[in-house]
């Protein structure tokens, strides 16, 4: 059931872990509550010219955000939602749990599954995040406190991720005996390179949000609790451009980072067709001409 709400106060964790808020977190920032896919999972889309975002929040503070069967579950119902949603143009994750953007594999659940309980749970958490991965708008982690784990795994399956500077990010797995799961042995390499990759796999150390810019995990480390603010700028931005020019974007990056150089360039010039023929456009030479902004409609 659709509702509207507002979201200005308690959609991130940022205002809450003791720092100096930013003006921003004050105003209220109208949104419609389009899904209550979990108990622990609630997706929102702005309104007013900021209807192209939607955005995800992760609520289920008594376990840090932990990936439970609830919360996996309501992700993966959100994500399939947003893909078939012709109106999103651009996907913010956030916790709404202080000091935690999420907390991992739910361990007090794991220790009660057997053997082959464990390979389904992994696997699914491992295909919930490559749907993110796959998804075709742009994807913004908004980190606040710890990601960790699982946490991580999904934050690394976004296209973008900014975070406040306590913000605390590791791949804890190896003190767990086991390696990460979720993707973590594939992204993180891709995303940092191999030695670096290496050492947090393998030692498990926690980074701050600074060294974590500093090795280009992130986008953008801001200071403690404005990194929400930071994303919806971000935000904000992509949902002005084109949206099919987006998209296309995005999937050219990924998928011709997958392929050797020529046949990314196929992929580039396949991407390309697909912006000839929109109205969009039209309507970009146009507002250049007429000095203005332009009015994407998405077609
Ligand atoms: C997040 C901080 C820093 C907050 O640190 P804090 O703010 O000091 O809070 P806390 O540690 O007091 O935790 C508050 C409550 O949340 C619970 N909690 C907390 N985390 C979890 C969790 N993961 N699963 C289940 N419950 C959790 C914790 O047990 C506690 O419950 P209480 O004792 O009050 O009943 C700290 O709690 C912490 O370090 N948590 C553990 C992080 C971790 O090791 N995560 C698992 C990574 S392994 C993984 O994700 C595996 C994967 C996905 O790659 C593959 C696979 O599935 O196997």
């Amino acid at each position: 059931m659709a509702v509207f709400s507002s979201i200005g106060k308690r959609f991130c964790n940022q205002a809450l872990n003791g720092s100096k808020p930013s003006r921003l977190h004050f105003q209220s920032i109208r949104t419609l509550l389009l899904q209550s896919a979990s108990e622990s999972v609630k997706v929102h889309r702005h309104s007013d010219a900021d209807s192209g975002i939607v955005q995800i929040n992760m609520e289920r503070p008594e376990a840090k955000n932990a990936l439970g069967k609830d919360m996996l579950r309501g992700l993966l119902n959100s994500f399939e939602a947003i893909s078939t949603d012709p109106a999103a143009n651009v996907l913010m994750i956030c916790s709404s749990v202080s000091r935690v953007f999420c907390a991992g594999a739910d361990l007090k659940e794991r220790l009660t599954m057997n053997v082959s309980e464990v390979r389904a749970t992994v696997n699914s958490l491992r295909s919930t995040f490559t749907f993110l991965e796959a998804l075709e708008i742009p994807t913004i982690a908004v980190i606040e406190g710890a990601a960790l784990g699982g946490g991580l795994e999904m934050a690394l399956s976004c296209d973008l991720r900014i975070c406040g500077e306590d913000a605390k990010l590791a791949l804890p797995e190896t003190g767990l005996a086991v390696i990460p799961g979720a993707g973590g042995t594939q992204r993180l390499p891709r995303l940092v390179g191999k030695s670096i990759a290496k050492e947090l796999i393998f030692t498990g150390r926690k980074i701050s949000a600074r060294d974590a810019l500093s090795i280009g995990l992130i986008n953008y480390c801001t200071p403690a609790g404005e990194a929400y603010s930071k994303a919806l700028e971000v935000a904000r931005d992509i949902n002005q451009k084109g949206p099919v020019a987006v998209r296309m974007a995005k999937r050219a990056i990924n998928e011709g980072l997958e392929v050797n150089m020529a046949s990314g360039l196929d992929v580039e010039e396949e991407c390309y067709e697909q912006t000839l023929h929109t109205n969009d456009r039209l309507e970009g030479l146009d507002a250049f001409a007429e000095k203005r902004k332009p009015l994407y409609k998405g077609n």
